[in-house]
């Protein structure tokens, strides 16, 4: 196995492999289960939680957090992702494919031309095609999810 340092650009596929193999190796297939790995993800989305509390804002880029916090943050963004790779493998979804789907969901829920600049949720947008600027017309109907 080649080292972490020395690979680029590692696909989602690779992880998968790699957390079955260590799996595995560990004889912990047992204790993956789909709700453990939910819980466990959970979990390190608090660990990560944790990090920006009681900072306020950050800015981007965290120009001013030291080496080692950056490390730690890497860290913790790690655990979460490679959980969700291993409950989105054990229950059987591809999860690459099923990002790429989402994306596309996304773009028709939110068209350039009506959200772009709002941060509105898609609920709130009232799509007014006639609007000659191209502006959001947005009408806030309140939640009705
Ligand atoms: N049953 C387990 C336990 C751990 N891991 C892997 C996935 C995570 O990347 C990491 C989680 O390990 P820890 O539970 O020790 O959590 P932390 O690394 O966050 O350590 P700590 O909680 O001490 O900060 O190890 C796993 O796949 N299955």
């Amino acid at each position: 196995m080649s080292s972490a340092m020395e690979e680029e650009g590692v696909s989602l596929e690779e992880l998968k492999k790699r957390m079955a193999e260590f799996a595995k190796e560990r004889d912990w297939d047992q204790f993956h289960s789909p709700r453990n790995l939910l819980l466990a993800l959970v979990g390190e989305v608090g660990e990560l939680s944790e990090i920006f509390q009681w900072r306020g804002e950050v800015e981007r880029g965290l120009p001013d957090w030291k080496d080692e916090e950056k490390q730690h943050l890497g860290e913790e963004l790690s655990d979460v992702l490679l959980y969700l790779v291993r409950l989105s493998d054990i229950c059987g979804v591809d999860l690459g494919k099923a990002a790429l789907r989402k994306m596309e969901l996304n773009a028709i829920k939110y068209p350039v031309g009506i959200c772009k600049g709002s941060s509105k949720k898609h609920t709130l947008f009232h799509a007014d095609k006639s609007d000659a600027n191209g502006d959001i017309a947005a009408v806030d109907q309140g939640h009705r999810q």
